[in-house]
Order: structure tokens, then C-alpha cells, then sequence
């Protein structure tokens, strides 16, 4: 005998430009948006009726006309009402997730203006929102996540490394001066919700990158732990962040092998930027 004791189903990325064009000078919003339900769906898997089931291709429908329809708000107001929209209109959905990638777009500057209608694309960086909406009427709960994905940020000094624990399969040396990169995701969860979205959003991401600047570094963890607590400063509606960060290895070439002469100095000017493998450090910092 066997249980299906998990289900969820959805669409994935769904890729929906919205364009403002209430003026001359229009806006732009880039989503890639995913949606899952979960709920009374065990048929649609176990017996193969599918009378529960809107169809996925109705909720990526759902994701466009929303655009035009809850579009005027934050990326965090459209997902909350396509959340909302799936557990109070869909009777056998009991818990709707939406997450959506934002990509940014820059305005291009012709003859030092901005253009109206013409952006370069940003990144790769992206904003990101998670809505999990589950219930419906009093005992609705609805909780906001959001965050940054593939944050690309490096120092050029300002981080050390020594004091590790070392057993005899360790060869790394011991540094008080070394680059320190990284390519941060960031998820903060609301406990509360703020006034304005973007302004928390552009208040979590100042904390994260000043943080991650001027913090004078022992290590990536250490770094973590101050931006967690930074962002959880400067955000007050804020409950939780969950940090991820690969160490992206910067290692300082060697022209000491060279018989080049005379000798070429290398101080901490000429590295090799491996991409794998990785140091990969982890935190999640709450409130108390
Ligand atoms: O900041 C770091 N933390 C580590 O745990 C670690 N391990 C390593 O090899 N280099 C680093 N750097």
C-alpha cells in the first residue's frame, strides 16, 4: 500500500510583460509569475478525475488578465490578489502559492535624458515575491515573503579568513586580506505588512548591500549574520530572513612560478575567479 501524501500543482513561469502607457513616458513591469494550488486534488493523481482540477492553462490565463486588471499596485498587491483570487474562487483549492521573479528594466538616456519608452534590461538581479494565501474568509492567512535573487556583490578587501579548524586534508592558507563575492539569495518574511512595499523592498536591499560594504568581515557567515540583522533593523513589519550565498573563490594568481625577470609583484591585484566549486553559507536571522 502506498499514500500520496503530497500534491501540488500549478503553472511555472509565466513570463507577462505590463505596460503603462497612461503618458507619454510609459512603465514597465517584467514578472515571471509561478502558481501552485494545493487542496481536494488526490483524484486527479490517484483515480485520473480530473473534476477538481482547473486547468493550469486557466491559471496562467489568471496571471494575464490580473496584470491588466490588479496591475496598478506593487508586485506584492497583484500576487496577494491572484493568492486570494485561487483559495476564495476555487472550491477545491484550499492553499494558493504565487511567486514571481521581477526583472528590472533601466531606462536608456539619449543626450543625457531619460528615453520615455526604451529600457535596457538589469540584472542579473531580480526582485522576487512569494504569496502564500491558505483559507478562506476570517480564517484566511496570508503571509508576504520577499527578497532577492542572484544579488552578484563583491569587495576588494575589507574580509579575512584565518583561524579555521584544520585536520590533515587542509591546504588552505590563512588570509587577512582577500576579495570577498558572492551571488546573495535573500527571502525576508513579513509579519506584519508595511504601508508601501517598495519602500520595504528598497529599505531591506540598502541594509543588505551597505551591510555587506562596510561590515569588516571574518567570514562569509559572519557577514550573513550581520545583513540578517541589518535587514531585520531596518524593516520593523519584518519577521524573518533566510540568506544564501555562495563564496565565489577568488584566488590570487601565482607569478612566483614565472622565471620572468624581473619578478611580477602580485599584491592582491591579479585573481583567478573560479566558479566551481563553492563555499555555499546559509542563515536564517528572526526576531525574537
Ligand atoms: O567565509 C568563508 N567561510 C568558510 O567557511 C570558508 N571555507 C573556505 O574554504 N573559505 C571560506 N570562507
Amino acid at each position: 500500500m502506498y499514500t500520496l501524501s503530497a500534491n501540488q500543482y500549478g503553472k511555472a513561469e509565466i513570463h507577462l510583460v505590463r505596460i503603462y502607457r497612461d503618458s507619454p513616458r510609459h512603465e514597465i513591469r517584467d514578472l515571471t509569475v509561478t502558481t501552485s494550488l494545493r487542496g481536494d486534488f488526490e483524484d486527479a493523481y490517484t483515480t485520473g478525475d480530473q473534476s477538481k482540477v482547473l486547468p493550469t492553462d486557466t491559471q496562467k490565463n489568471t496571471a494575464f488578465a490580473f496584470a491588466k486588471t490588479h496591475g496598478e499596485g506593487a508586485v506584492e498587491d497583484y500576487a496577494l490578489a491572484l493568492g486570494r483570487h485561487f483559495v476564495d474562487n476555487d472550491e477545491f483549492a484550499r492553499e494558493a502559492t504565487i511567486e514571481v521573479l521581477v526583472d528590472g528594466w533601466d531606462r536608456v538616456v539619449v543626450g543625457g535624458a531619460e528615453h520615455e519608452h526604451t529600457w535596457v534590461r538589469r540584472g542579473p538581479e531580480r526582485r522576487t515575491v512569494r504569496v502564500d494565501a491558505v483559507g478562506t474568509g476570517d480564517d484566511q492567512r496570508l503571509e508576504v515573503t520577499g527578497g532577492v535573487t542572484d544579488l552578484v556583490i563583491l569587495k576588494s578587501t575589507g574580509s579575512e579568513f584565518h583561524g579555521f579548524h584544520k585536520d590533515e586534508y587542509t591546504t588552505l592558507g590563512e588570509t587577512d586580506d582577500r576579495i570577498l563575492a558572492t551571488s546573495i539569495d535573500a527571502a525576508w518574511r513579513f509579519g506584519t505588512f508595511p504601508a508601501d512595499w517598495d519602500a520595504a523592498f528598497d529599505a531591506a536591499r540598502a541594509a543588505l548591500v551597505g551591510t555587506f560594504a562596510t561590515w569588516h568581515s571574518l567570514a562569509l557567515q559572519q557577514t550573513l549574520w550581520q545583513i540578517g540583522q541589518a535587514v531585520l533593523d531596518a524593516v520593523p513589519e519584518l519577521a524573518e530572513v533566510k540568506l544564501a550565498a555562495p563564496n565565489k573563490h577568488h584566488f590570487l594568481y601565482d607569478f612566483s612560478r614565472f622565471t620572468v625577470e624581473p619578478p611580477i609583484p602580485n599584491d592582491n591585484e591579479v585573481f583567478h575567479a573560479d566558479d566551481r566549486p563553492y563555499g555555499l553559507i546559509e542563515a536564517t536571522v528572526t526576531r525574537s
